[in-house]
């Protein structure tokens, strides 16, 4: 693989490595080319931070009159905390700007690569999209539906349960398959569990990487405020923590519970409905969500429909028994044709697990 291609795949795999931590910005990555050598390079690296379009130019000094410049999102143009990277581009005297995808925001989309384009800028589009695209999913979807992008993550024995019936689930999965895991939380801006799952498991639902991570705001859905006082996410204070409760919680739970510190967001249904919460996390500039469930969420959100993707690591184990814990709980129906279509887009093994990744599909 030579040339253009060679150097966007370059910028592309800069952008994948700094996922997780520009949010909620898009994770993108430049490369300059000057007679044939990489001249400039960088990624924008933190919200609020120098675009990386302005990482590699400041590499590349003078010597950018002429060069090529390769780019996984199309430069900006407006004036955000930083000026707008397609001006720049200009005054720099690049010639040719090549952009994998354009903008998806409909207020920008196309705006920078007009500019260029009217400062006399060759510009191409499309090289290496589909990767381009892949890296900034969850961001494009946070745009276009101002709510969070839902992962549903669920770790199962052969024979689909995720835990025994007296709630015992350590463990399913390997050590290895659960450090993905942990991957994937320093991804998602905020995790979810259940209640059910804090009070029998305490889960911390921090990112714990050898590298250190990004640990997701962990959101907790207890409907009536039952959970344990000593719980580990009201006490760690390792993770922003909101406890999300319905109108009938006791407001003396909510007292103590902020009186720890803790955000309680009521809402005034009898129940939570989740379309709400999505809808509210959305209005945080949450981008993405790592629904961890257990069995009750995990329904609520496959059978809702309110998932993106859904991440399913399957051990080769098997546990069997009517009374032991399904992924997917809820009416039992008479028809195939009423279960939930999905496509699997990805399949890995990860030690002995093997590790799907699931889209829904329109019924
Ligand atoms: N039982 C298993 C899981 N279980 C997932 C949740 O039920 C646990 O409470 C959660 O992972 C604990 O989070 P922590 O305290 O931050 O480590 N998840 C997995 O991938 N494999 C499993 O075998
Ligand atoms: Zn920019």
């Amino acid at each position: 693989m030579l040339g253009s291609e060679a150097y966007m795949k370059l910028a592309v795999s800069m952008a994948a490595q700094t996922l997780g931590q520009t949010s909620p910005n898009p994770s993108v990555g430049c490369v300059i080319v000057k007679d044939g050598a990489v001249a400039g390079m960088g990624a924008h690296l933190k919200a609020g931070t120098e675009h990386a379009e302005i990482h590699a130019l400041a590499q590349v000094g003078k010597n950018a009159d002429g060069a090529d410049l390769y780019v996984t999102l199309e430069p900006c143009s407006h004036y955000g905390k930083t000026p707008p990277c397609a001006e720049a581009i200009i005054a720099a005297g690049i010639s040719r700007v090549f952009i994998a995808v354009l903008d998806p925001n409909p207020l920008v989309s196309g705006k920078g690569m007009e500019i260029l384009q009217k400062a006399g800028i060759e510009v191409n589009v499309g090289l290496c999209a589909e990767e381009a695209w892949e890296i900034n999913r969850m961001f494009f979807y946070f745009i276009k539906h101002k709510k969070p992008f839902v992962t549903v993550k669920t770790a199962l024995t052969l024979d689909g349960k995720s835990a025994s019936f007296t709630g015992d689930s350590k463990w399913i999965t390997s050590e290895e398959a659960r450090m993905d895991v942990h991957e994937s939380r320093h991804l998602h801006d905020a995790i979810l569990t259940g209640i059910n799952t804090v009070n029998k498991d305490n889960p911390l639902l921090t990112a714990r990487l050898p590298r250190g991570g990004r640990n997701p705001i962990r959101i907790i859905l207890d409907t009536s405020l039952s959970i344990r006082e000593d719980a580990n996410v009201l006490t760690d204070k390792n993770a922003r923590t909101i406890v999300i409760c319905a109108k009938n919680a006791s407001i003396d739970k909510e007292k103590w519970i902020s009186s720890q510190g803790i955000q309680v967001k009521r809402f005034p249904s009898e129940s939570i409905h989740l379309e709400e919460l999505l809808d509210w996390l959305g209005e945080l500039n949450i981008i993405s969500l790592y629904v961890e469930g257990g069995s009750k969420i995990h329904t609520s959100f496959i059978r809702g429909g309110l998932f993106q993707e859904l991440h399913c690591y399957l051990a080769p184990k098997i546990l069997g028994g009517n009374q032991s814990i399904p992924f997917i709980g809820g009416d039992s129906f008479e028809r195939m044709e009423q279960s939930t279509p999905i496509e699997f887009s990805h399949v890995e093994r990860i030690g002995p697990d093997i590790k799907i990744i699931a889209k829904p599909l329109a019924k």
